[in-house]
């Protein structure tokens, strides 16, 4: 690049700085005089505001100005978060204040005009932006398209520019570092100083680099649902992630974190991608896992976990159960059969007083099945326990001339009257009248429980009533289309009555139990939440799907997969995309496929594409690496000690380490093996723990989503990994590398990577 560009730009950066900085000193100042006059009216507070509570109008006087004073003290603290929310844009643009800029003419307009883009907006007047945020309108001219003329949307629809020139910056405290001019969609260049950095335990933020399909992802506002199909490694996390950001700028004011909701596939990937909003200058998303969204509404079940789903039963008969359980047509089911509870079978428990029903189950069906058929279930089970709560008020009389409230009025103490006068009148015309008085609050504390029992619909049998939904599905659906036969549906309901009874749940069926339950209770769903993104989709059942979708009613879809990353082998995930396609509008779908694998090395990614059947599609990114290195032993030992010699050749080549074994136990085995040999290894076991510096061991269901400098897969032998259905496991494991491969195994090498093609790997 030629001295005077340099020159030029370095002079507007500085002159850009040093606005940023006055503007800083500004902002500071802003924050204090905010938080001087919040102090200042908290003192007025207790000095100003007289209590006058002695007549009406001096309570009026009193309520009004406290009233102002909290209004003062509102605005002010409004005024404090917004200008230390600007001092944190500033402070953050002073070290970075753009990193791209273009040059464009807009179609009417005279002259041509240059902006530059950044992290967020600045400007010293308010018509003269210096930096645009990168969310902002003209700012997607950057990512769209290449020099020339490009469109781009608007809110008030597309317009025109003719790009003339794009230009990219790395700057560091200050200083441009080095300068690209592209015609590229994002120079390769910077890209590929992006992608040569090292993995880190936190995903980073990808907004200098966005790739054209990624924008497209980013910035859809259209779709109900996007769904966004890419290889391992195509930056589907990473964009949308952005596509947070962007939403959250684009409808500023209308849209809060706290209306967007990301289901990832465990609790280490939350953590990894946790710092990526925050550096965009945003709050989080509420972040979630399909297992803790079902796990909080029932606590007192032990809910499947990921390593039992995914160590899970692999006979015929269990696989085609789970096919069933999956699928939309059981969704049908339970919606079916919870409309046929409209007329009959539904199972309730009896609401017991002092050990005598209250009601009894025929007397509360009786209530729920007398209101007539305009009653679905939701306003059904409110009209029922508005009868019970009326009885409940009814029995007051009868028990306050029982014989327990007498003797409970009888045995009061000193300190029990005192509570239960509490700030009442204490004069009664008799000792009748007391009596009364005292045995009415007594009963009505005693009932309390019932009362809330009813609140909270106790009296329904959620689990008989789940059981029931089990053995009616011979009925509601054609068992022999799924290849089961009624004898084999009803040993698999007997074994999840035992389960219940232990309380142990499955995933499929905690799914199932709470749709059902939603259903009768008459829950509508979170309709706030507004926007629903679902991470590594194949994953996910079409039932959760349906559940999800039953859950948000209101909300758009994003959902980011890869059909070759099925890490549940036995759940098909085809199947799972054409019954997606019947769930959502067409008209409103928008599927996005990204092809480029921007993760790993080009050597890495030709590799690991070859395990896969169907992995032609998937295009490497060109950055040179070495080639992948096979490695099979003679004994297990000898295994160990050649991971040995990897980690300290990863370790001289400052390449961060991951090793992957297939299971939990398998991981156990090699980080004993190697803390034997004195090796410091962090082994992770659940998804609770958190991803550690260090060389780290894990099992393949908890690295999804997830990076490494460098992976060793552990044992890839023959007799781990001999299943058809495994090859997309392996794919995904081995696609976790950056920058290096080794796979090591004993004996003799897994037959699923037979078929890659020998020039693409190295054996030792
Ligand atoms: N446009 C980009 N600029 C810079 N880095 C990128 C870009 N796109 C993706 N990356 C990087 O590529 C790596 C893989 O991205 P990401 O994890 O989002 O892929 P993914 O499609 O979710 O992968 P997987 O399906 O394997 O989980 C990350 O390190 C990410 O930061």
């Amino acid at each position: 690049m030629a001295d005077s560009i340099q020159k030029y730009e370095q002079t507007h950066l500085n002159e850009v700085v040093a606005k940023i900085q006055q503007a800083i000193q500004k902002a500071t100042k802003d924050v204090k005089t905010a938080e001087t006059d919040s102090k200042a009216i908290d003192k007025n507070f207790s000095n100003e505001v007289r209590m006058n509570t002695s007549t009406y109008s001096g309570m009026m006087d009193t309520a009004i100005s406290v009233r102002q004073q909290q209004q003062l003290l509102n605005e002010r603290q409004n005024s404090w978060r917004h200008a230390s929310q600007q001092l944190d844009v500033l402070k953050r643009l002073e070290k970075r204040p753009y990193f791209a800029r273009i040059d464009f003419h807009e179609a009417g307009e005279k002259n041509d005009e240059t902006i530059y883009i950044g992290l967020g907006s600045f400007s010293d007047t308010p018509e003269h932006f210096l930096i645009y945020d990168w969310r902002a309108p003209i700012s997607s001219v950057y990512y769209d398209g290449k020099l020339g003329n490009v469109s781009y949307e608007t809110p008030d629809g597309t317009q025109e520019v003719d790009v003339k020139l794009k230009r990219q910056f790395t700057i560091e405290d200050g200083t441009i570092v080095t300068i690209f001019d592209t015609d590229e969609t994002i120079g390769d260049q910077m890209l590929l100083q992006a992608l040569g950095n090292s993995s880190d335990t936190k995903m980073k933020s990808i907004v200098s680099t966005i790739q054209k399909e990624q924008n497209q992802i980013i910035r859809d506002t259209h779709s109900d649902l996007l769904f966004v199909q890419g290889a391992a490694g195509s930056g589907k996390t990473a964009a949308i992630l952005q596509r947070v950001a962007y939403l959250l700028y684009r409808y500023r004011g209308h849209l809060t974190a706290s209306q967007v909701i990301m289901f990832s596939p465990n609790q280490i990937f939350n953590d990894y991608v946790d710092q990526v909003l925050p550096e965009l200058g945003e709050h989080n998303m509420v972040q979630m896992t399909y297992y803790q969204f079902t796990k909080r509404r029932i606590p007192n079940m032990d809910v499947e976990t990921l390593q039992q789903r995914f160590e899970g039963k692999t006979d015929p008969v269990s696989k085609k159960i789970r096919q069933l359980e999956n699928s939309l047509t059981y969704f049908k089911a339970v919606t079916k059969y919870a409309k046929h509870l409209e007329t009959a079978d539904m199972k309730f428990r009896n609401l017991v007083f002092r050990e005598k029903p209250l009601a009894d189950q025929e007397r509360i069906r009786e209530i729920y099945y007398s209101f007539n058929e305009n009653y679905h279930l939701g306003n059904r089970l409110d009209a029922t326990k508005e009868t019970l709560l009326k009885s409940l008020n009814h029995r007051i009389g009868g028990e306050v001339r029982s014989k327990w409230a007498e003797k409970a009025v009888q045995s009061l103490n000193h300190e029990d009257l005192e509570k239960l006068y509490g700030g009442e009148p204490r004069e009664f015309d008799d000792s009748d009248k007391e009596f009364k008085f005292l045995a009415r609050k007594l009963v009505i504390k005693a009932l309390q429980p019932v009362r809330n029992a009813i609140v909270h619909n106790r009296f329904l049998n959620i689990n008989a009533q789940y059981v029931h939904f089990l053995r009616s599905v011979p009925h509601l659906i054609h068992l022999e289309k799924f290849g089961l036969t009624e004898a084999d549906w009803q040993g698999y309901v007997e074994e999840t009555i035992a389960g219940l009874k232990n309380h142990q749940i499955s995933l499929n069926n905690t799914s199932a139990y709470l749709y059902l339950y939603d259903l009768i209770v008459g829950k509508k769903g979170e309709r706030d939440m507004r926007y629903v993104f679902i991470d590594e989709i194949q994953d996910y059942t079409a039932f959760q799907l349906a559940y999800l979708k039953f859950n948000y009613p209101r909300a758009k879809f994003t959902l980011l997969g890869d059909l070759n990353q099925s890490i549940y082998s036995n759940e098909n995930s085809t199947t799972l995309l054409a019954e997606l396609s019947t769930m959502f509008d067409k008209d409103k779908t928008r599927v996005i496929q990204l092809e480029k694998s921007y993760r790993s090395t080009q050597q890495i990614t030709d590799f690991t594409k070859e395990i896969l059947k169907n992995g032609e599609a998937i295009e490497a990114f060109q950055r040179e690496g070495e080639l992948p290195v096979i490695s099979v032993q003679a004994t297990t030992d000898a295994a160990v000690k050649r991971v040995q010699r990897q980690l300290v050749q990863n370790q001289n080549d400052g390449e961060s380490t991951a090793i992957i074994g297939k299971s939990v136990a398998a991981c156990v085995q090699i980080t004993d093996a190697l803390r034997a040999a004195g090796e410091k290894v962090t082994l992770i076991r659940t998804e609770n723990q958190r991803l550690a510096e260090g060389v780290v061991v894990v099992p393949s269901f908890l690295a999804k989503g997830l990076e490494f400098d460098a992976v060793i897969v552990w044992d890839a032998s023959e007799k781990t990994y001999q299943d058809e259905d495994e090859r997309q496991l392996l794919y995904t494991i081995c696609s976790r590398a950056m920058h290096r491969l080794t796979v090591i195994a004993t004996k003799q090498m897994s037959p699923l990577f037979d078929r890659v093609n020998s020039k693409l790997y190295t054996t030792d």
